[in-house]
């Protein structure tokens, strides 16, 4: 079983060349199990080998940061323990984004907020979710309105318009993981980076991760359609935009990113130290460590 298990993530990643500001927030990474302690979920659609706190907090380290933001990955359906294992063993160092059965109850709700939890996150991607029920997702939404949470959304760019009703129904802050995925090689004028400036346009609580270039630009490091597609957006939107190296990488074992190179990403697209210091550290921190 364990040898049928996917390695997504560097075995040996470089150390960047950037040093990130003092404080700065990895506010967008996993962790896989360890899985004899916590299971993946009956409906996992790929089973990683185990990268667990451990590991993640030797990155964090390794690449110079100071924090960061567990995103529940979808390996783990909605049993949130591997998350909280993980927030619970950072030293107040780590918070983190949960996934909900939409039956959980307010005292369930409460108990994650007191784990570190502060959004909860819909996937609307088919290859790893069966169902994303909007319905359901803007109850919750409704739920969570008074813990002072977020959303976390995960779509890619050829629904965006599909989800904007429902989008415009959420009544809490909205954080789009990768930007929506659009097609980067478009360029910073494409057609998708547009839909995505008319989305932030449309409200001013809508953030954004200037994530995974690895993820979406096609050509491989080092990236240069990533830059140029998502420089200007950061410049233009520079209070609501977050930056994470997206470790353990899910899903990506073919073409497994080197997370010094992702570092060495940000001063690319955040030239400037304010950018940087927005990016790394003051935005993560409004949205995560507000209290
Ligand atoms: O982790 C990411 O950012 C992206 C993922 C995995 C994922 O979201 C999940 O498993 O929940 C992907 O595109 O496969």
């Amino acid at each position: 079983m364990t040898g049928d298990r996917i390695v997504s993530w560097h075995p040996d990643p470089s150390v960047p060349r950037f040093t990130p500001p003092p404080g700065a927030v990895d506010a967008h990474c996993h962790v896989f199990g360890p899985a004899d302690r916590f299971p993946f979920s009956a409906k996992a659609k790929y089973l990683p080998a185990d990268a667990g706190p451990d590991m993640l907090f030797a990155l964090r380290d390794r690449l110079g940061f100071a924090r960061n933001v567990i995103v529940q990955a979808s390996c783990h359906g909605t049993d949130n323990a591997a998350t909280l294992n993980a927030i619970a063993a950072s030293n107040a160092r780590a918070r983190g984004v949960a996934v909900v059965d939409p039956a959980i109850g307010d005292a369930e709700l409460e108990a994650l907020h007191d784990g570190g939890i502060r959004g909860v996150r819909f996937n609307f991607l088919k290859r790893l979710v069966d169902d994303a029920p909007k319905d359901k997702f803007l109850d919750i939404a409704r739920r969570i309105a008074p813990l002072g949470w977020h959303v976390v959304i995960y779509f890619e760019a050829d629904i965006l318009e599909e989800l904007r009703p429902f989008l415009d129904a959420i009544e809490v802050p909205v954080v789009v993981d990768h930007m929506g995925r659009p097609d980067v090689t478009q360029g910073p004028d494409g057609p998708d980076m547009r839909a995505f400036r008319a989305l932030l346009d449309a409200r001013d609580d809508i953030w954004f991760k200037a994530t995974c270039p690895d993820r979406l630009d096609p050509a491989g490091p080092p990236w240069d359609a990533f830059a140029a597609a998502v420089a200007p957006l950061v410049a233009d939107y520079p209070t609501r935009v977050l930056w994470g190296t997206d470790w353990p990488h899910p899903n990506m074992q073919d073409a497994v990113p080197d997370d010094g190179a992702l570092v060495d990403m940000i001063p690319r697209i955040a030239p400037t130290a304010a950018l940087q210091q927005a990016l790394l550290v003051d935005n993560p921190t409004r949205l995560y460590w507000a209290d």
